[in-house]
């Protein structure tokens, strides 16, 4: 039995956390705060992110991260994108030395335009054969109820990948390999900008035909970033590309989404999450945005959600003006 430690206990963390344990693995479940650690050591639930879901007696919840990490085969970091750095910092000492390092965070940092690979790498000075990321349609409550999910596990060394995507395969969870690491985060981190211009478009009441054409040319845009930044364009028709789209601007367990409506009706985005949870895309939309700018790239789409959530474009005057936009050619 392999010995995984998931840091961060948010839906997603804890989520993972019960498909290791299905697969077969021990886990350590690090929680920030000692009351959820102790919840899920005593009672086997997270009630506040993943209502009604019983976790894996493998499951063992800790506050302790050196006794998380302690023998640790594998190494998963769930914590939000822009407190990763910070976190790996602190426990950069604590780190076993060979194990895979595997992200599950969608962003990208503001202040560097560093996608999360990179953030790993740089705080820990790990290889980039033992970072791996996982990306894909992963919505957390329905992978803890074991509905369904197939993910990419994506890495430079397709052995660390193996190694990863053997620790996460259960009845319900199916794992793609990748070695286009920089297009899975890519993927990842935009199609949160994504469900937020699309639940903005549904706050609107634009119809599903303007849905599509958000999905689609959001996707355009994400893999034109993603090629000029040196990923393969396939990996965008992939699950990490158009599978997270669909499932992300389709549902309402979507936080991204809901925050999206959230801005079209002129509510505030913390109005339509609960205390500690994250829309990643609110702050990775500007550091997308200055990455694009960095590279030459054009991203309209990205451009007016940026404006809307810093409150300096009303939603309604965001989609006329991509209406407004020049003709240009489709895909990419
Ligand atoms: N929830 C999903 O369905 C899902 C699926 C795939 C990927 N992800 C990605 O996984 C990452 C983690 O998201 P999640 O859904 O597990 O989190 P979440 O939104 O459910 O919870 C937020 C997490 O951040 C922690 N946190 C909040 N403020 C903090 C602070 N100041 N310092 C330290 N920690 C703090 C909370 O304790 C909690 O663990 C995100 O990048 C998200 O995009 C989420
Ligand atoms: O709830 P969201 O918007 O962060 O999306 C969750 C996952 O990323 C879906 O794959």
């Amino acid at each position: 039995m392999r010995r995984a430690t998931v840091l961060g206990a948010g839906g997603w963390g804890t989520a993972f956390a019960l498909v290791l344990a299905d697969a077969g693995c021990d886990v350590r479940l690090w929680a920030r705060r000692p009351e959820v650690a102790r919840e899920v050591a005593e009672r086997h639930t997270n009630t506040a992110y993943l209502p009604g879901v019983e976790l894996p007696a493998a499951v063992r919840g800790t506050a302790d991260a050196a006794e998380a990490l302690h023998g640790a085969d594998l190494v998963v970091l769930a914590v939000p994108a822009q407190l990763l750095r910070e976190h790996l910092h602190r426990w950069r000492d604590l780190l076993p030395p060979a194990a895979p390092l595997v992200n599950l965070a969608k962003g990208v940092e503001v202040g560097t335009g560093a996608l999360m690979a990179d953030v790993v790498r740089q705080a820990t000075g790990a290889d980039p054969g033992r970072v791996v990321a996982v990306s894909g349609p992963n919505l957390a409550l329905e992978v803890a109820r074991r509905q369904p999910a197939a993910t990419v596990v994506a890495c430079a060394d397709p052995a660390a990948g193996h190694a990863v995507a053997d620790a996460c395969t259960s009845a319900a969870f199916r794992p793609y390999l990748s070695d286009d690491v920089v297009g899975v985060e890519v993927a990842g981190a935009v199609k949160n900008v994504v469900a937020l211009a699309v639940g903005i478009a549904e706050g609107l009441g634009l119809g599903d035909n303007a849905k599509a054409a958000v999905v689609t040319r959001g996707l355009a845009e994400t893999a034109r970033l993603g090629v000029a930044l040196g990923a393969r364009a396939g990996t965008f028709a992939g699950l990490a590309g158009a599978g997270d789209l669909v499932a992300t601007c389709a549902s309402p367990l979507s936080r991204n989404h809901r925050a999206g409506l959230a801005l079209a009706r002129g509510q505030q985005v913390a109005d339509v999450l609960l205390p500690g949870q994250v829309a990643e895309g609110v702050r990775s939309a500007p550091a997308v945005l200055g990455l694009a700018r960095r590279h030459g790239v054009d991203m309209p789409l990205t451009e007016q959600v940026v404006d809307v959530v810093a409150g300096r474009r009303d939603a309604a005057e965001a989609a006329r003006a991509l209406f407004a936009r020049p003709r240009t050619t489709d895909w990419i």
